[in-house]
């Protein structure tokens, strides 16, 4: 298990910012083995600081990081598989050769690190670039290099810095359908992400942050039962103004009236719109990713 506690960071001011930037207030999380961990934020919000230090890229001014209930350290470090936001690949180095490269240093043998290569090339859809040089790749297939780098290891934990972006909906599917077989082998996976959908549909919990402070954590589950749900009523050939008076708006689509409301006595707005006109829809919508987070961060 992977424990993330208390971390704060505070970066020295500069001649625009002299008093500094407190870039991490206290974040904490755990990932389990077998997790898949989405780790969300708007821009600036910490989560590169937080992954840096994680991996040892930065120091904390405090708080600390254990794996498997001890400290984590630099032997442990060596077995994590880390996808930095800025991204490193030798530009002249060919796809395979680089892959293979980065799997010896990291203390596979050749033919260990060959097999591994070869198998992240298929299944990142590689295949025709393996013998290509690296600059002469685009960058959504320089990102999935950087992504076989980092996997090539078969690490014990994966860090990913925003490792979809970039990517098409075929390699999105391809990373995808890696990391989750990984993690199903019990290796706790995070990774940051602006796609929230995808957040949405491949983990297991998820960390919203915000100017340097986790403000929800949990299963996309859990984070959904602590909103309420939007009510949606759809009613045909409705009497004009129906709704007055209720919470949440009405939108006007031909003959439809439909109504949006959260929190409202629902068995009230039913009578109404069904006084109101001929009731097409009505039910309770759980909220999506996008709204959570932007309810978290508002
Ligand atoms: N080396 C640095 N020196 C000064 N400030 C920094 C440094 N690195 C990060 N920061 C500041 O710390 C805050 C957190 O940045 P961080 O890169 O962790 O955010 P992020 O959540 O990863 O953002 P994004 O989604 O844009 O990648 C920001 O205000 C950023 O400007």
């Amino acid at each position: 298990m992977l424990e993330i506690s208390d971390l704060r960071k505070r970066f020295a001011g500069g001649p625009e910012a002299p008093e500094g930037k407190v870039a991490l207030d206290g974040i904490s999380f755990t990932v389990r083995p077998g997790e898949m961990y989405g780790f969300v934020g708007a821009n600036g919000a910490g989560k590169t600081t937080t992954m840096r230090i994680v991996m040892g890229v930065l120091q904390a001014d405090s708080g600390e990081v254990r794996w498997q209930g001890r400290p984590l350290g630099y032997d442990d470090r060596k077995r994590f598989g880390y996808m930095p936001e800025e991204r490193g690949l030798y530009q002249k180095m060919k796809v395979a050769e680089q892959i293979e490269y980065f799997g010896r240093l990291q203390g596979l043998g050749t033919g260990e690190a060959k097999k591994a290569a070869a198998d992240l090339i298929e299944r990142l859809g590689l295949g025709e670039r393996r013998n290509d040089a690296v600059q002469a790749l685009s960058l959504g297939n320089q990102q999935r290099v950087q992504l076989a780098v980092a996997l090539v290891h078969d690490p014990a934990v994966l860090v990913l810095d925003e490792p979809f972006s970039g990517l098409d909906p075929i390699a999105v599917d391809a990373l995808a359908a890696v990391l989750q077989e990984r993690c199903r082998g019990g290796v706790p996976v995070i990774f940051s992400s602006h796609q929230l959908e995808l957040v949405e549909r491949l983990c297991d919990s998820v960390g919203i942050v915000s100017a340097g402070r986790m403000v929800a954590t949990g299963t996309v589950s859990e984070l959904r039962a602590a909103e309420s749900g939007t009510l949606r009523v759809v009613v045909r050939d409705a009497t004009p103004g129906w709704a007055d008076g209720l919470p949440g708006t009405v939108t006007i689509e031909g003959d439809r009236h439909i109504l949006a409301t959260t929190g409202a006595d629902d068995q009230e707005i039913l009578r109404r719109a069904m006084k109101a006109g001929h009731v097409e829809y009505f039910g309770a919508e759980q909220p999506s990713l996008t709204e959570i987070f932007k309810e978290a961060v508002a």
